[in-house]
């Protein structure tokens, strides 16, 4: 009997063309699962989608969209033990590289289809549910900035462009800091807790290498004294998140709790998974194991070579070649 999915698509994603889009998941996926289709609209959102997908007993789910669209179907689903399929069509795609998951329609698919499913936490921020992570300061001003039209033309370079714009503007402010153990007092320029986020999220590489499974958040704080200590910082940042060793300089800070809490003088932008939700403060917890996602089987291993899909490829086998020659 074939396996049956709830899809929750949303049709404004990303750049490219969404009958297209939908006509290959369906190819590659309607063999073997029975899908039951539902798109997004302006006014029914992923939330809602999904939960009626758990209302009507859905036995998975496949979110197929931005950040936007797979962070609220997430969302919906802790707590569930409901299987997530996760296929991105967004500008960052920020989600699939956090979890691991590939970020191609056709290598999504084959998750899908023949992956394996990992209990990984999720949080709530503010009653919210959190994913990925929340970015007090810088982050929450670069989401505002990379508005709708400029990501549509320019695509994650949209994001760079706002990150600099928001350097140009680089401002500090005084922050307290709660966990379980103690309080922490200073002044800062950004405040970032993740649960997990891709390299591309800079902000939030403190410790590097954040760990999706172990029940705990990383807190990472910057806090350089100047606009030029401030791009120093974010280039460190972007190196640990590449080498994986955690940040040295010391206008970098991070640690590790179950539940943070951040208040700001003055209130500053709270940007949760992608989506501004409004001010400081707040009151973030993890939910450990509260999520289920289909993954990758393993790890891909690196491929030695790609050449297929290059413009005007052709490759023909050597008869006289030294390795043939050998043999
Ligand atoms: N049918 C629709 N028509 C117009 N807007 C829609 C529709 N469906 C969803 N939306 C809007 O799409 C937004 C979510 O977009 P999503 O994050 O999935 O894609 P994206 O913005 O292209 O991706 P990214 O966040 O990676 O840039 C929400 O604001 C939602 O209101």
């Amino acid at each position: 009997m074939n396996r049956s999915a709830c899809l929750i698509f949303n049709p404004v994603a990303g750049q490219s063309d969404p009958d297209r889009d939908l006509a290959q998941i369906r190819a590659l996926l309607d063999p073997e699962i029975d899908l039951d289709i539902y798109l997004t609209t302006p006014d029914i959102d992923a939330t809602r989608l999904a939960k009626e997908a758990i209302e009507r007993g859905a036995s998975s789910i496949i979110a197929s969209g931005g950040d936007g669209t797979l962070s609220a179907t997430a969302g919906a689903l802790v707590g569930t033990n409901i299987p997530l399929g996760i296929i991105s069509r967004g500008t960052a795609n920020a989600f699939a590289s956090a979890m691991g998951i590939p970020d191609t329609i056709d290598a999504a698919c084959e998750t899908i289809l023949g992956g394996t499913t990992r209990v990984v936490d999720a949080a709530y921020c503010n009653g919210k549910p959190m994913v990925l992570l929340a970015g007090i300061g810088f982050e929450a001003e670069m989401v505002e900035r990379a508005d709708r039209e400029t990501k549509n033309r320019l695509g994650i370079l949209a994001y760079i462009l706002a990150g600099f714009q928001q350097l140009r503007d680089f401002d500090r402010f005084e922050v307290e800091i709660e966990t379980e153990d103690k309080i922490i007092k200073l002044a800062a320029a950004a405040v970032t807790v993740a649960n997990a986020a891709p390299p591309t999220s800079v902000l939030a590489q403190g410790p590097a290498g954040l760990i999706v499974d172990d029940g705990l958040l990383d807190l990472t704080v910057v806090a350089p004294v100047n606009r030029a200590g401030a791009i120093a910082a974010s280039y460190h940042l972007l190196q640990t998140a590449l080498s994986g060793n955690a940040a040295e300089r010391e206008d970098i800070g991070y640690l590790r709790a179950r539940r943070i809490q951040v208040r700001t003088d003055p209130p500053q932008k709270v940007v949760l998974d992608g989506e501004i939700i409004g001010t400081t403060p707040v009151d973030i917890e993890c939910v450990p194991g509260g999520l289920t996602l289909l993954v990758p089987q393993v790890e891909e291993a690196q491929q030695k070579e790609k050449l297929e899909g290059l413009p005007n490829l052709t490759i023909e086998p050597k008869q006289n070649s030294i390795l043939s020659e050998e043999v």
